[in-house]
């Protein structure tokens, strides 16, 4: 797959966008005509520039308010169509787009149009010039690319094509099927962008909310299995306006790019193999009637990555500081043993069942608490690796000693490690034996009761403001978690984003947060890593009660839960009054749907670092939502009392 980005994704000059789309490894880029008209760089000095970087220019555009127009406002837009021609030799481009009319067009006629697009082509003709016609979602006749592409057919002129914007075609709900109708080699261009589904003016969706693919909810792949069995095999271009990545890093978001279109690479090949096309006589478009495994071929080549499973579980969960006291109270408070040191290293472990927290003291100074590692037992964290680093995830440098595991490591998009690793079946990890190994610190995990079904439940990890996608992204295709819908959480210094990333099984859950701003607070920029959000790591017990006794006995300091709160669940719930009465003398939280129940408490916040205790239910899925708004109320309250 020939892989391209439009310059209007990109922050910077025109120079800063290309030369991060070569490191980003791009075939070609589309100029979008302003990055152009303000660069300071003549059309020969940009055609020298794309080719030393090895970068293809793929397509000027747009050109705007073509058709439909009057006899005198044709006249005037052919002579700016020749205008931009001439430039484009000079560019060394030989392709246009040319979007439906938005704004002059008031003839609503497709004969008209049919004639007024004939003219154009056969002026892009005597250029040398081919014309990809795109419908735009508000386009204000044509607005739909079955119809701009029955005008591409009736003028039937070879310097005229479609030009196919997966945004503009579902952000309609338009059936993308008949794409494979279109006649082979009519599809002259393909722009490809994401989006949220949100209900707003389609123009205003489109110009601020597109995403790259995998971080929004259209379907792609499908969109792109039926561009690939089109026998279209031109470059699959990125057109994202969105107001984050326009004032983002422009090579990280280059690079962020890159990884979007290699991993809808991957997914239109399985999307293919998933819905192979019915065989008709002859052979549908495109198809070359030839079979490699089975498997049949289209001229677009779909490069696949590693194959990976969903992740088992976590492995671990890591807390780096210099200042442990008060993370080794709080745990030993919840009910976590100490395992001991690391042979070698300045770190602690703690365990509970299965749930593996450590405590990195290898941290610079004064630095509070923050989870800085997560480790996901996989099946191979050789595959996982090499498939995270094709997907450009970042590799985390490890030092170790000769006996001891090598971790895989990738960074993700918030500077979290990430560590790939092979769990045991039984929930055990062969490398807790290089802590505590029979020396002054500690037991080791050996003596730890192998039945206790403690594990790591979810992990929710704040994202910065201009990473949340590109996180989505990340977690979805290295990881292969599956995003879920978006859900917005009240709490007193703002509205916090959330999304859960998870498994099929549910064997790993991560929640994204987006944390207010107020919560960055100022000159904690590049502050030694150190996060400025709340982050928690939440543990599954099987009788949260129990647990909350024993933690209080030990003298564990409970968040105060208002009253008012607890009258609430009772009106929702009708709860038995004894169990209500243990839960409001416990501090304890409570939800129930159709799935089951969730019984869950949380504890103050060390650094940018809580823990949450948890009870499920049932099939209980969810996280306790509807108690969020309480907690954050909680913990504001907490934070500014001390
Ligand atoms: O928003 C626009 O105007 C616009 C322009 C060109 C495109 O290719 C597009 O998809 C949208
Ligand atoms: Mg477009």
């Amino acid at each position: 797959m020939r892989t391209g980005i439009a310059t209007v994704c990109l922050s910077g000059t025109l120079k800063e966008k290309m030369q991060a789309c070569a490191v980003a490894g791009f075939d070609g880029i589309e100029i979008f005509e302003q990055d152009l008209v303000t660069s300071s760089l003549s059309p020969e000095d940009i055609r020298k520039m794309a080719a030393d970087l090895g970068l293809s220019l793929d397509l000027y555009q747009p050109f705007r308010d073509f058709d439909s127009v009057s006899e005198d406002l044709l006249q005037e837009n052919l002579r700016r169509a020749d205008a931009k021609f001439k430039l484009m030799s000079r560019l060394g481009m030989d392709t246009i787009l040319v979007c439906t009319n938005v704004g002059t067009a008031t003839i609503d006629d497709d004969d008209l149009r049919a004639e007024q697009l004939s003219r154009l082509a056969a002026l892009a003709g005597e250029h040398g010039v081919k014309v990809a016609y795109e419908a735009l979602a508000w386009g204000k006749y044509v607005n739909d690319y079955e119809h701009a592409h029955r005008l591409v057919s009736a003028v039937d002129h070879p310097h005229l094509g479609t030009c196919l914007d997966s945004f503009h075609i579902l952000s309609r709900d338009w059936d993308t099927a008949p794409i494979e109708d279109i006649q082979t080699g009519k599809i002259f261009f393909v722009q490809v962008a994401d989006a949220p589904k949100l209900s707003m003016d389609v123009l205003s969706w489109s110009r601020h909310y597109r995403v790259f693919p995998g971080e929004g909810q259209f379907e792609l792949a499908k969109f792109m299995g039926h561009v690939v069995r089109a026998g279209y095999s031109g470059p699959v271009s990125l057109e994202v306006f969105n107001d984050v990545f326009r004032q983002s890093d422009v090579e990280r978001t280059a690079v962020d790019a890159m990884r979007s279109l290699i991993w809808l690479e991957e997914q239109s090949a399985k999307w293919l193999e998933a819905n192979p096309a019915i065989t008709t006589a002859g052979g549908s478009n495109g198809d070359t009637g030839t079979r490699a495994a089975g498997r049949r071929r289209y001229p677009m080549e779909l490069a696949t990555l590693p194959k990976v499973a969903e992740p088992a579980g976590f492995n671990f969960a890591e807390v780096k500081t210099d200042e442990p006291a008060q993370l080794e109270t709080l745990l030993g408070q919840l009910g976590f043993e100490f395992d001991g040191r690391h042979r070698t290293k300045d770190v602690q472990l703690w365990s509970m069942g299965h749930a593996r927290v450590i405590i990195n003291e290898q941290a610079p100074s004064h630095s509070e608490p923050a989870i800085t590692a997560l480790g996901f037992d996989v099946d191979s964290p050789v595959i996982a690796s090499a498939r995270a680093q094709q997907l450009k995830a970042p590799v985390v440098p490890r030092k170790v000693q000769a006996d001891e595991e090598v971790f895989q490591g990738i960074a993700a998009p918030d500077s979290t490690e990430i560590f790939l690793c092979q769990g045991n079946p039984d929930g055990t990890a062969a490398w807790t034996g290089e802590f505590g190994e029979g020396s002054e610190f500690g037991e080791g995990p050996e003596h730890r009761d192998a039945a206790d079904p403690a594990v790591i439940d979810h992990v929710n990890l704040a994202q910065p403001w201009q990473h949340f996608d590109e996180a989505v992204l990340f977690y979805t295709s290295a990881l292969t978690l599956e995003p879920q819908p978006f859900a917005e959480v009240p709490s007193p210094s703002g509205l916090v984003r959330s999304q859960v990333m998870q498994t099929s099984d549910r064997s790993v859950r991560l929640v994204l947060n987006l944390a207010p701003l107020l919560h960055q607070e100022p000159g904690q920029q590049g502050n030694g890593g150190r996060k400025t959000y709340q982050e928690h790591i939440a543990f599954a017990v099987q009788d949260l009660v129990a647990t909350a006794r024993a933690a209080q006995d030990r003298g564990l300091e409970f968040l105060k839960i208002p009253a008012n709160y607890y009258e609430d669940l009772d009106a929702r719930f009708a709860l038995d009054p004894y169990f209500l009465a243990t839960l409001k003398e416990l501090n304890l939280l409570y939800d129930r749907d159709a799935n089951g129940e969730f019984l869950h408490f949380y504890t103050a916040t060390v650094g940018s670092v809580f823990f949450e205790m948890v009870e499920r239910r049932g099939n209980y899925d969810g996280y306790g939502a509807p108690n969020a708004p309480v907690r954050h109320a909680v913990q504001y309250d907490h934070l500014h009392r001390n």
